[in-house]
């Protein structure tokens, strides 16, 4: 396995405010990474300066090899970025069908294969965007990344604001994605619990900073820890 995504002394925020400082991390080809911290630590940041959609100031992000540094987020997108935003944008109004045949590209995942992990979106493939409800929605959105057959997903608070029982539905598409795909991903949570279970490794972010960087084990492993930077003992 090699490196797929590597970080080095990444700063970066919006205009001239700096929001990350110094940030360093990697991940291995088939890795997932459970991005933790508090609220306001910098966590859709670094999701955001990944994309291309911050203002970076110092440091280098590479992917594959290639420096993206100076890209568009078009073209880290046609590079092998996928990105689920928090508020997720689907395309409202085009059916669950459309928005996935709008933008599938060739490769592993098709939206059939999609169907076949989240089973309610096959349920509602002629539903516009704008009839589902949020974990759909979410559904959606992990789908339409998916199809564009990523070598990297971001996912930031896939399961934010949604009832238990669809956490519980989206986590098992998600394991499936990270377990058997060899796809790697970068999850942004803020419950460790849900995360580091389907996770290879944990980085945690404080002001802006990573405070702790191990494998999601050894972070499960240490309550003290999780009860320190995050507020859970768990
Ligand atoms: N568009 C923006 N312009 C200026 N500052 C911003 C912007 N978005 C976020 N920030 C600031 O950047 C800091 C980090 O915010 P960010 O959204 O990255 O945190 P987060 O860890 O993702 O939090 P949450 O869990 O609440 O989403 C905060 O102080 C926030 O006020």
């Amino acid at each position: 396995m090699g490196k797929l995504l590597d970080v080095e002394n990444l700063d970066a925020g919006y205009g001239e405010a700096v929001v990350l400082r110094d940030v360093s991390l990697s991940i291995e080809a088939g890795e997932t990474l459970a991005l933790l911290g508090r609220n306001g630590t910098g966590k859709t940041t670094l999701i955001n300066t990944l994309v291309g959609v911050t203002r970076q100031h110092k440091g280098s992000i590479t992917l594959s090899g290639t420096l993206l540094n100076k890209l568009s987020p078009h073209e880290r997108a046609a590079g092998g970025i996928g990105w689920v935003p928090q508020e997720r944008n689907i395309f409202k109004s085009l059916t669950v069908h459309e928005n996935l045949t709008a933008v599938a590209r060739p490769g592993n995942w098709n939206p059939e294969r999609i169907y076949e992990m989240f089973p309610r979106l096959a349920e509602r493939k002629t539903n516009m965007g704008s009839q589902l409800s949020g974990g759909e929605q979410q559904m959606l959105a992990v789908g339409r990344a998916l199809v564009l057959n990523p070598s990297l997903l971001l996912l930031d608070e896939p399961t934010e604001g949604l009832a238990p029982i669809i956490v519980e539905e989206l986590l098992r598409g998600v394991r499936h994605i990270t377990r058997n795909e060899g796809l790697s991903a970068i999850i942004v949570e803020q419950h460790p619990h849900l995360i580091l279970p389907i996770s290879d490794r944990a980085v945690v972010l404080d002001r802006g900073a990573v405070v702790h960087n191990s494998t999601a084990q050894e972070l499960r492993g240490q309550p003290e820890i999780l009860d320190r930077l995050l507020g859970v003992a768990r």
